[in-house]
């Protein structure tokens, strides 16, 4: 694990999202195109504010949610809601944002069609990922009922998982797509999520699925 740690939330939200209009950048001026993956959640915000306003050929950006919860866009525990919010607006408001929720009772009547929509745009140029104190990240939790499928190599793109701590059901991006990005970062803050992605770096997967994205992702901590 690349550990990198910032003096204050601000500066690492700033130097964060400086990084990642960096690689996008790159991704266009080679490919013409790149693949943005996201996460929701409380921490994110401050970094979409900042991205939302970089000059990048937006238009040519797709934008995916590492997960979604699932729940309408009206209900403020969407993370569609916070990436249309905080980051497809002002200069981004070009970008393509890549369904993760669609009207249905349950994920699983969705999951076809909605992974028809993002294999287009894989693999992840950018993979911005979170983490909970419980070292989930992405949908992906321990003890979720689907987790050992989930992490295996032969697991398809998405998948709908449910776990006691995720609340509702969840669709999320599996272990592959995510281990397949070209740049990995993992955004954190606070004592207690530090700790827990250093108890996750001698963990196995099953047991802390951040685990498996650990190697190869640069983790940027502020207090
Ligand atoms: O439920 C979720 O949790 C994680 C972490 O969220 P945070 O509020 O602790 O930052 C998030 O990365 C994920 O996308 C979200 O669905």
């Amino acid at each position: 694990m690349n550990l990198q740690t910032y003096p204050d939330r601000e500066m690492m939200m700033l130097s964060l999202a400086d990084k990642i209009a960096g690689q996008l950048g790159e991704f266009l001026r080679r490919d013409g195109k790149a693949t943005l993956s996201v996460p929701g959640g409380t921490t994110p915000g401050p970094v979409f504010d900042t991205l939302s306003g970089v000059d990048l050929d937006w238009a040519n950006v797709a934008v995916v949610l590492n997960d979604e919860r699932w729940v309408p866009e009206s209900s403020d525990r969407s993370n569609t809601r916070l990436v249309r919010e905080r980051l497809i607006r002002g200069r981004a408001a070009q970008a393509r944002l890549i369904p993760l929720y669609a009207p249905a009772d349950a994920p699983e009547e969705m999951l076809e069609a909605l992974s028809d929509g993002v294999r287009p745009h894989l693999p992840i140029s950018v993979l911005l990922l979170g983490m909970g104190t419980d070292m989930h990240t992405a949908s992906l939790f321990p003890g979720a009922d689907k987790l050992d499928e989930a992490l295996s190599p032969q697991a398809p793109i998405l998948m709908a998982l449910r776990a006691e701590a995720a609340g509702e059901p969840r669709i999320t991006l599996t272990a592959p797509v995510l281990q397949a990005a070209y740049n990995i970062h993992i955004l954190i803050t606070g004592a207690e999520k530090r700790a827990a992605v250093e108890r996750a770096a001698s963990l196995p997967p099953k047991d802390a699925p951040v685990r498996a994205v650990l190697d190869n992702a640069t983790v940027h901590w502020a207090e």
